[in-house]
């Protein structure tokens, strides 16, 4: 009890500060692996451990031998298996400082509004109207917006384009009878840099089942790239908007123009 009472005469406000912190960043880490099968790996190594501290506290010797050797390894055999998760962990962390050295007080500032707003939907006009009619034809389609071509590897197993985006040009692409229909197509400051890209698939376990491959490649390259990914359904036509992990079904053209406009401008 003197202990008890020891252990918080020293508590402040840092300790505080301190366990907030460490909450917020467990919480972060199980939205990651939420509806992932990398939770179920981590219930796996943790009930693991609990059966090690029993067979230790027994005082089972050979078991806790065997399970000693398991644990001192441990740390790194964690960093091997949730790779993926550790990237796209910091992966996010990266990317919400990047939002606040970002053009957006410069442009808020600085640039006369309506000048900008026409230099945005000039940008973006061809897309939506790409959309559009797609959507109307029910034609499917997927489309990754990526930020930075340098940093990008995933769009190189497909057909190398580099073209100006225009309506026509998208519709072409992803015409049913086109070579270049399946896979991905990629944008990045305003050119198609490729298409019939082949993206990672998620493995989110939660998604609806009328989400096939196309949004699963959807949400799976926004869970490991800076990438905005849109999908439109061969299906229903409806339009699909993933982007950090998370897919947002059945949006409006107005919505896609209004979270592009958020996203890439
Ligand atoms: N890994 C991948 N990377 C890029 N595109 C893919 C990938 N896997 C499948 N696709 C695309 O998705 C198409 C198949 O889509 P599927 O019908 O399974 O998806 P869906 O999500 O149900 O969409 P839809 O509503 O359009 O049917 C393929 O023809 C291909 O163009």
């Amino acid at each position: 009890m003197e202990s008890f009472d020891l252990m918080f005469s020293n508590f402040g406000i840092f300790d505080l500060i301190d366990i907030l912190l460490v909450a917020i960043l467990i919480y972060l880490f199980y939205n990651l692996l939420r509806g992932t099968i990398a939770i179920n790996i981590l219930i796996g190594y943790l009930l693991i451990y609990l059966f090690y501290l029993l067979v230790k506290s027994l005082n089972m010797r050979l078991l806790t031998l065997l399970f000693n050797g398991f644990f001192q390894v441990g740390v790194i055999a964690l960093i091997i298996v949730f790779q993926p998760e550790i990237r796209k962990f910091l992966l996010m962390i990266g990317k919400n400082f990047k939002l606040y050295r970002n053009e957006y007080w410069y442009r808020f500032f600085v640039r006369n509004k309506t000048i900008q707003r026409e230099a945005e939907l000039a940008q973006l006009k061809p897309i939506l109207d790409a959309c559009k009619s797609m959507q109307e034809n029910s034609t499917g389609a997927l489309i990754i917006f990526a930020k930075n071509p340098e940093e990008e590897h995933f769009y190189k197993n497909g057909e190398e384009i580099d073209a100006t985006v225009s309506k026509r040009l998208l519709e072409s692409i992803f015409n049913k009878y086109s070579p270049l229909h399946d896979g991905a197509v990629i944008i990045c400051e305003g050119k198609v840099m490729a298409a019939a890209c082949i993206l990672p698939l998620t493995d989110n376990q939660e998604l609806p089942p009328y989400m096939g491959l196309r949004h699963r490649a959807a949400l799976g390259i926004s869970e490991v790239a800076d990438v905005v990914a849109l999908v439109i359904s061969e299906e229903t036509g409806n339009l699909a908007y993933a982007r950090q992990g998370k897919i947002k079904s059945n949006i409006s053209l107005h919505d896609l123009e209004k979270n592009l406009r958020k996203d890439l401008l």
